[in-house]
């Protein structure tokens, strides 16, 4: 049997649980690693070498070492992609090219106000940090204006790349979950009609509902 994939990093984190999302769908057994956070190991020199921004999650497959979750989650596709869900990274250049379009839209413009938003009003509280009210309202706006683009894109199709569920729909999932779930902002979400629709949707596949499990009773280490 094929060594198991590892990925280092605690569930909780967004990036972490977005390549957990992507093994799930493709069926690709892995180990999870852990790296403590809290007492710095993702700046010790051993952790450096596998992900040198000093960040989570790092992956490793056989022999080769990589960084950055929507980049892991595209060599996964690529390479198990046939052993789960074929239409996750598309199977031409029309639709590969697509889904990157949604996908760098979700770094681009999604990610930075969404994941400002979570360390602010969900982990901040936890951490007994100050939250700075400032940046919370900025990014909301900035977030509203995303979400608009999103409301009307998914008016015209079932998800953001098209008609299939794709890596595009699944990078979103961990920040929107803590926003939905962790927040008092998940209104952002619900009001949007077709967002809406499409948040049940993608939520509630069988991969994500894995991952949240695995956040929630973390297995022990
Ligand atoms: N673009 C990276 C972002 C990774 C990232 O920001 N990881 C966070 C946890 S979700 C982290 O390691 N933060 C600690 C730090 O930046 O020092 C990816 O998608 O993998």
């Amino acid at each position: 049997m094929a060594t198991p994939v590892k990925v280092y990093g605690p569930t909780l984190s967004t990036a972490v649980s977005r390549v957990l999302a992507c093994l799930l769908e493709n069926d690709v057994p892995f180990q999870l690693l852990p790296v403590n956070m809290a007492k710095g190991e993702h700046k010790k020199p051993d952790y450096l070498k596998i992900q040198p921004f000093g960040q989570v999650p790092a992956f490793q497959d056989e022999d080769i070492t990589l960084f950055e979750s929507r980049s892991i989650n595209r060599y996964i596709c690529d390479k198990y992609g046939s052993q789960g869900n074929k239409g996750l990274y598309g199977t031409n250049p029309l639709e590969k090219a697509s889904i990157d379009q949604w996908i760098e839209a979700e770094g681009q413009s999604f990610n930075l106000p969404s994941s400002i938003l979570v360390f602010q009003l969900a982990f901040a509280p936890r951490m007994k940090l100050k939250q700075d009210e400032n940046l919370i309202r900025q990014n909301e706006e900035k977030l509203k204006k995303v979400l608009d683009v999103y409301e009307k894109r998914l008016g015209d199709s079932q998800y953001l790349a098209g008609d299939e569920f794709t890596l595009a729909d699944l990078s979103h999932l961990p920040n929107i979950q803590y926003l939905v779930n962790g927040t008092d902002r998940a209104e952002l979400f619900t009001s949007r009609k077709n967002v809406e629709r499409w948040w049940d949707e993608i939520s509630g596949r069988e991969s994500w509902k894995k991952v949240v499990e695995m956040q929630t009773s973390p297995p022990k280490s």
